[in-house]
């Protein structure tokens, strides 16, 4: 290439939303994509979108599941953006037509962590006493909780994660601690204060599809930013994202529904690769489990292994959990 031609090619546009963990992670996969890219130019552009917007409507009462990434697919598909970086989690199984998941980067802890407000004394959930109030506008985090700890209450937080933090922390606040993800609070600077660490090990809850990954999400056909962005990618993590949103969209569960997860590579060498999941009733009173075990080395055979779980929930009792939860929500469009 001529330095000519270098110094005409555009600089490749970085789509995300405008909180500092969207920015922080965008900011991440940029510096990789200089790394890999070091002769082109990336700029980063972060969105107010509507999620971000409206503070006051309960998470779980949205009609629409794409609230955080309609606006940027827009771009995508216009062309003002080549590329989003999404948290996997936020990212609707099904995609627009115009647009493709083109990379999942290593993953990040996929845990759930437990914050209690400064000042108290509490270390874990098991410690929390009658009638703590746990802060999580996530009716996955809550049902969960209540089924396996029902002397706890429960009372919706949104906003960012500063906002959150914040709120636990306010000496007037109705909170004694809140659920966040681990890895958006490790990646703004916030482990020194997870107390706990959530999963089948501790806690006894399973994470939300997705959870700790990024989805790098282009328009669809462009195969030089897929090329540029599949050097990105994560083999393993892949995998594992792919099945479990396998579950999620066999299950048609949307992100806003009772479903854990949880993936595990239990045999390195044969590639196998454990996927539990849990589907809970919003009161935590019913559920189903199951677990499964399989090679996989495929995208494919991630995708069955997630439509395989998904559907032996099914039979175990899942549909009706979530035809029930489903049947109290404003009829979507
Ligand atoms: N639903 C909001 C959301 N989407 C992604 C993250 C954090 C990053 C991640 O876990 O991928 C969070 C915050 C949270 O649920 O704690």
């Amino acid at each position: 290439m001529t330095e000519q031609s270098q110094a005409t090619q555009p600089p490749l546009r970085i789509g995300t939303r405008r909180s500092n963990l969207a920015v922080v992670q965008a900011e991440g996969i940029r510096d990789s994509l200089e790394r890999i890219a070091p002769e082109r130019t990336f700029e980063i552009e972060a969105l107010h979108t509507l999620g971000d917007k409206d503070k006051s409507t309960e998470l779980y009462n949205f009609g629409a599941k794409n609230l955080w990434t309609a606006e940027l697919e827009e771009k995508l598909t216009s062309g003002e953006l080549d590329v989003v970086v999404h948290c996997l989690k936020d990212m609707p199984t099904r995609l627009p037509d115009s647009c493709d998941l083109a990379a999942i980067p290593l993953r990040d802890d996929p845990r759930d962590a437990l914050i209690i407000k400064a000042g108290l004394p509490y270390t874990s959930l098991q410690t929390l006493p009658e009638g703590a109030v746990v802060g999580t506008s996530s009716v996955r985090r809550s049902a969960q909780l209540r089924r396996l700890y029902p002397h706890l209450q429960f009372a919706n937080m949104r906003g960012n994660v500063e906002t959150r933090i914040a709120k636990v922390d306010n000496p007037e606040g109705e909170y004694t601690c809140m659920i966040m993800s681990a890895a958006g609070l490790e990646r703004v600077g916030l482990k020194h204060r997870i107390s706990q660490y959530l999963g089948s090990k501790d806690g006894g809850i399973f994470h939300a599809v997705g959870q700790g990954a990024l989805g790098l999400e282009i328009r669809k056909g462009d195969t030089k930013v897929l090329e540029l962005l599949d050097k990105l990618a994560d083999e393993k993590s892949t995998l594992a994202c792919l099945a479990e949103r396998s579950l999620l969209y066999t299950l048609e569960g949307g992100c806003t529904v009772p479903i854990g997860v949880e993936t595990e590579w239990v045999d390195e060498p044969n590639h196998v690769l454990r996927m539990r999941a849990i589907v809970v009733s919003l009161d935590g009173t019913q559920s189903v489990e199951d677990s499964i075990d399989a090679a996989v080395k495929t995208n494919d055979e991630a995708r069955k292994l997630g439509q395989e779980l998904a559907e032996r929930l099914v039979k175990a009792g899942a549909d009706a959990i979530l035809k029930e939860i489903n049947a109290t929500r404003p009829p979507k469009d």
